[in-house]
C-alpha cells in the first residue's frame, strides 16, 4: 500500500524544427520548456482510485476490485493499447464512441495507464491523484505529453517497477537512466491514447528535458545549445494534435511525389539548424542569427504546404515580421502556439511594441527559458506556493 504524499513534475516543450515530419521519420530539434505539468500522489481511501484533472474538469473515482476486474477482461499481451482495449475503457468509463474532448481523452488515457501499468507491475493502487498543469491545454507546447510522462513516472513509481528515489529530507530527486527509459516508454503509450500516432518526440523531452535531436525513437542530447531569448505567443485557437496529424498522412498519401520533397527539406532544416546551433558560441552575436531566421521563415512555409498553418498564425508572423523579427508555428500547428526568435540586439522597446500588437490581435505572450530539466520528483513541501495552492484547490 503506497504511503507517502509526493509530487512528480514534467515539462513541456517547443519543437524549434522537425513538427509533423517527425512523425514519419524525419528529424526534429525540440527543447524542454520552464512551464511544467504536476502531479500530487497521496494515499488514498482503501479500495479506492481516485483522479483529479482540473485543467480538462476531470473528478473520478473508482473501485479497485471493479478496475482490477475490468483488467482482467481486457488484457493484453502487446504493450501498445488496441482498439478493443480502448472500446472497453470507454465502455466502463461512460465515454461515447469516436469522442475526442480533451476531458474524454485525458479520462481514457489515465485508466490505460493504471490498468496496463499495474497489470504488468503491480496491483491496482488505492492512490489519490490530482494533475495541474501551467502549461495551456492543446497549445502546440506538449501538454498532452508531460500529462502522459507525470502519469507514467507516478503510477510505475506506486507499482514498484521504479524506485523512489527521493530521500527524507531532499526536496527533489531524479529517476536513473534505465528507469527513465521505462518511464518514456510508458508515456509514450499514454501519448497513443491521446495523439493516435505520436512520434515520441514530445514524451523524450518531457522525460529528458533539456535540448535534443530525435529521429524514429532515437533521442540524441544536443552536444552544446546556445542561449536563445524566444517569446512564445499562444493565438488560442484550439486545435487537435491527432486530427492535425491524420490530415498530414493524408495529404502525403494523395501527393506523395509532392509532399515527400518538403518532408526531406524539413530533414534537411532539422539537421543544418543543429549544426548552426551547436557551432555556435554560449552566448551568441547577433551575425550569428540570419540563417536562423531564414530557416524559421523556410519552415513556416514548408508546415503551411502541408496544411497545418491557420490564419491566426499567419497573422502572428506578420506582426512580428513588422518588427523585423521572424516567427514560425511550434508543435502541430492549426492555431496554438508559435515562436518567434528574439536577437540580443533586439532592443527592449521593440521587443514590448511586439508584445503589444500581438497581444491586441488577442494574442497571449511571454518570454521563455529554455532546456529545463525533465521529470522530476519533488517533496510537496518543495513546491512553490501557486502549485501548492493549484494543486490544493482541485
Ligand atoms: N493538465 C492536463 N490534465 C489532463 N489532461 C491533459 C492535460 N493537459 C493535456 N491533457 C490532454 O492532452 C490533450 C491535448 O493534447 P494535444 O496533443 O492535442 O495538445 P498539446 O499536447 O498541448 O500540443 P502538441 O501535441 O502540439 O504539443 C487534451 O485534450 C487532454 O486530453
Ligand atoms: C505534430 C507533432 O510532430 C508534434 C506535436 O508536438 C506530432 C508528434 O511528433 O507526435
Ligand atoms: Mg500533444
Amino acid at each position: 500500500m503506497w504511503a507517502r504524499e509526493l509530487a512528480v513534475s514534467a515539462p513541456g516543450k517547443v519543437i524549434l524544427h522537425g513538427e509533423h515530419a517527425v512523425v514519419l521519420g524525419k528529424v526534429a530539434l525540440a527543447v524542454a520548456l520552464d512551464l511544467r505539468t504536476f502531479l500530487r500522489l497521496r494515499p488514498g481511501a482503501e479500495g479506492r482510485l481516485s483522479v483529479c484533472l482540473p485543467g480538462v474538469g476531470v473528478r473520478r473515482s473508482w473501485d479497485t476490485p471493479g478496475l482490477r476486474a475490468l483488467r482482467g477482461r481486457i488484457a493484453g499481451k502487446s504493450k501498445s493499447p488496441s482498439v478493443e482495449q480502448l472500446d472497453a475503457l470507454r465502455e466502463f468509463a461512460g465515454i461515447a464512441a469516436g469522442a475526442s474532448a480533451p476531458e474524454s481523452l485525458a479520462t481514457l488515457a489515465f485508466l490505460y495507464m493504471c490498468l496496463a501499468i499495474s497489470a504488468k507491475y503491480g496491483d491496482v493502487p488505492s492512490v489519490d491523484i490530482v494533475v495541474w498543469s501551467e502549461l495551456p491545454t492543446g497549445a502546440g507546447l506538449g501538454s498532452s505529453a508531460a500529462y502522459a510522462v507525470c502519469l507514467a513516472a507516478a503510477l510505475l513509481m506506486v507499482c514498484g517497477a521504479i524506485s523512489c528515489p527521493l530521500q527524507e529530507g531532499e526536496s527533489t530527486a531524479r529517476w536513473t537512466e534505465e528507469e527513465l527509459t521505462l518511464i518514456n516508454s510508458w508515456a509514450f503509450q499514454g501519448e497513443r491514447v491521446i495523439h493516435g500516432n505520436p512520434s515520441g518526440v514530445d514524451n523524450a523531452v518531457g522525460t529528458w528535458g533539456g535540448a535534443l535531436r530525435y529521429q524514429a525513437g532515437k533521442i540524441t542530447p544536443l552536444k552544446r545549445v546556445p542561449t536563445l531569448r524566444i517569446l512564445l505567443t499562444n493565438t488560442k485557437v484550439p486545435r487537435s494534435t491527432k486530427v492535425l496529424v491524420a490530415g498530414v498522412k493524408e495529404k502525403i498519401l494523395k501527393f506523395p511525389a509532392i509532399m515527400n520533397p518538403v518532408l526531406d527539406s524539413i530533414d534537411a532544416i532539422s539537421q543544418e539548424c543543429q549544426s548552426v546551433l551547436e557551432a555556435m558560441p554560449a552566448n551568441p552575436s547577433p551575425e550569428h542569427y540570419p540563417v536562423l531566421e531564414e530557416f524559421f521563415d523556410i519552415n513556416q512555409h514548408h508546415l503551411n504546404v502541408l496544411g497545418v498553418g491557420h490564419p491566426s498564425l499567419d497573422r502572428l508572423c506578420q506582426v512580428t515580421a513588422s518588427h523585423s523579427l521572424h516567427s514560425k508555428l511550434t508543435g502541430a500547428g492549426g492555431g496554438g502556439c508559435g515562436i518567434t526568435l528574439l536577437p540580443p540586439d533586439t532592443s527592449p522597446l521593440a521587443v514590448e511594441a511586439a508584445k503589444q500588437d500581438l497581444c491586441a490581435c488577442g494574442f497571449e505572450c511571454w518570454e521563455t527559458k529554455i532546456g529545463a530539466p525533465g521529470v522530476t520528483l519533488h517533496c510537496c513541501s518543495s513546491l512553490s506556493a501557486q502549485v501548492l495552492h493549484a494543486l490544493a484547490r482541485s
